[in-house]
């Protein structure tokens, strides 16, 4: 197998195997696409000969002026010709029809089954890669792999028919003159494979510098909020300025070397028409060859140098393609450690919302050596609400990210009424038992409506509002022109902070879920909104466990018990009374909070 460096750094094996899968299917538009192809280069290999046919009728009557005869004589070959280039035209159309459809069918294909590998990955999958990566190996590799397949099978085939086709052609006119040519070949591939090596590399340094700039652009654009902010638009052109100069300066120098190369190919090209003509010319006044001859040994080896011209341009595509396929593949073949969906369901009527941490031990998968949380116990009764503070940093939010099992704990368990999550169903878990809220809400570009539905897919628009109204959203979002049919910009970003965080709530409560999980669901707001948000917060509270993760303590105060996480070990824990009453981590906490605004 050939291996080729992906973009990723890590040396790829392109998968054969995998690439039988999605061609298997729809390998009759292969064959059918082939025969095409092949069928328009036996076409091209006899154009040359019947066109010779018509040349040699021509020059009887060059001296002849019988123009009757001519026109009876030109009649057969003119046909043929006709018929040739009428059935050419409809090859064409055929095999890139086919070929089209192929290309569209297995890159679709290849499409969704990507997509649906990426949104299978772990969590920590999607820690460790640049979400900029994982678009473009949906998109732009994706794209390539389907042009380099395409242009393989159309052109590559056709080319090499045409050569070896052509090459017969010319045998079978003139041995002599074809040896003659044949001798310049191993000189024209050794300086074509040099100057190419260079090209290329020329080529991929641009390449890199071009997609170097549009990573300046893209961060520019998407924290456009934080350029505005800061006054950085004249930086941040002045570097885009500047990664764009690299790039056309790169560019044109691949524009001098292709414009060299090209000057030269052609002035080699005529060099050997220059060469044939000359040869042929004095083989046809020794009457070795007929000018139909000449013509159509001039017409092959014209349709050899444009088949060389465009193996060499396949050359960089299959390269390319070869690239590209590797990356998709690479995704594809990606194992979660985690399954999705399947194991125990727990029954409604036994579904209490008892967790408990038993001696758990994590590290994140990218950081393996510092362990968050060391030999960790923690219950979190059913029905209470169980704050979690500390300073930042400490674990709070890894203790929610394994509730909702984003990882999996490296030694212990989390259990829920008593079952290791690992054994229950992922889906289940999180679609049916927790609510998730976390500071930042994350809204779709899409309608009031259809974010809160994103809870409950199956819910009413009745459902709908009553979950709004339970999260304090429905009078706002009646007060909108368009109500629940707003559109909330991309991630939301027309809605205030408050307005957003609302939302999410009613989204959470959507789907009425037994544990409730708030990842400092208000520190991102002022104290006005927290206080609305809050009090949706009490109404979501009722009836579920809860896990609350705050900064303020101020809002922890009413949880039934309050834990003191340091250095993912639990330091303290009890009412908010009998944590001040101790003077110890809780209070002093409380107390520096209390300071900050007085200092
Ligand atoms: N996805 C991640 N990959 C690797 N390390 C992480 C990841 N998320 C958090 N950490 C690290 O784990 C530790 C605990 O982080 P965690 O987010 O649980 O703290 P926290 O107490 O919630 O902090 P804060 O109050 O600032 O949100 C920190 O050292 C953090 O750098």
């Amino acid at each position: 197998m050939t291996t080729y460096r992906t973009s990723s750094g890590k040396q790829q094996k392109f998968d054969w195997d995998k690439f039988w899968q999605y061609l298997k299917p729809h390998i009759w538009y292969l064959i059918a696409a082939i025969a095409g192809a092949l069928a328009v280069a036996i076409l091209n290999i006899q154009i040359p000969q019947v066109m010779g046919g018509v040349i040699n009728v021509i020059a009887q009557y060059t001296d002849n002026k019988n123009s009757e005869s001519f026109i009876n004589e030109m009649k057969v070959p003119a046909i043929k010709l006709i018929a040739m280039y009428v059935g050419q035209s409809l090859c064409t159309f055929f095999y890139i029809y086919m070929l089209s459809n192929l290309g569209e069918r297995i890159s679709f294909q290849m499409k969704t089954d990507l997509f649906a590998a990426i949104m299978r990955q772990d969590i920590a999958f999607f820690d460790q890669q640049r979400t900029g990566e994982v678009i473009n190996r949906l998109t732009s590799d994706i794209q390539d792999f389907k042009s380099s397949f395409k242009q393989t099978v159309s052109g590559g085939l056709r080319a090499i028919a045409q050569i070896v086709g052509c090459s017969v052609s010319l045998i079978m006119i003139s041995p002599h003159m074809t040896f003659i040519t044949l001798l310049c070949v191993p000189t024209v591939i050794a300086v074509g494979t040099l100057f190419g090596g260079l090209l290329r590399n020329t080529s991929r340094k641009a390449q890199a510098q071009i997609e170097k700039t549009t990573a300046v652009a893209d961060e520019a654009v998407s924290n456009i909020r934080t350029v505005r902010a800061f006054g950085m638009e004249d930086q941040e052109r002045e570097l885009f300025d500047a990664e764009a100069e690299l790039a056309m300066v790169l560019n044109e120098n691949l524009g001098f070397g292709i414009g060299w190369f090209q000057a030269g190919t052609n002035l080699f090209l005529n060099g050997m028409v220059l060469i044939t003509l000359y040869m042929g010319g004095y083989l046809l006044s020794t009457d070795k060859l007929s000018p139909g001859e000449l013509m159509a040994y001039l017409m092959a080896s014209q349709t050899i140098q444009r088949s060389l011209g465009q193996l060499s341009l396949l050359f960089g595509s299959v390269v390319r393609g070869v690239a590209a396929g590797s990356r998709v593949f690479e995704y594809m073949n990606l194992r979660p450690t985690m399954p999705l969906r399947g194991g125990k369901i727990i029954p409604e009527d036994n579904l209490k919302g008892d967790i408990e941490f038993k001696n758990v031990t994590f590290a994140y998968p990218t950081r393996r050596q510092q362990y968050v949380l060391k030999n960790f116990d923690l219950k979190i009764p059913s029905g209470k609400t169980l704050a979690i503070v500390g300073a930042s940093g400490n674990g709070k939010s890894t203790v929610v990210a394994l509730i909702e099992r984003f990882y999996d704990v490296n030694c212990g368990s989390v259990t829920l009424d008593g079952h290791d999550i690992k054994t229950l169903d992922p889906s289940w878990l999180r679609q049916r038992v927790l609510g998730l809220i976390s500071q930042e809400p994350i809204l779709f570009g899409t309608s009031i409506v259809e974010n809160i539905r994103y809870g409950l897919p199956s819910a009413s628009d009745e459902e709908v509002k009553e979950a709004a109204k339970l999260a304090n959203a429905h009078d706002f979002i009646s007060s909108f022109p368009q109500g629940y049919d707003t559109m909330v910009g991309e991630r939301g970003v027309t809605l205030s902070g408050g307005q957003k965080q609302r939302i999410a709530i009613a989204r959470a409560l959507l789907k009425n879920p037994t544990v409730l999980l708030l990842d400092e669901a208000t520190s991102a707001l002022d104290t006005e909104s927290e206080k609305v948000v809050q009090n949706a917060l009490e109404n979501a509270k009722k009836g579920r466990t809860v896990v609350v993760i705050a900064h303020r303590l101020s809002t922890v105060q009413n949880a039934d018990i309050i834990v003191v996480l340091n250095k993912g070990v639990i330091v303290e824990m009890g009412t908010h009374e009998e944590l001040t009453r101790k003077r110890g981590y809780y209070w002093s906490l409380t107390y520096q909070q209390q300071e900050v605004p007085a200092g």
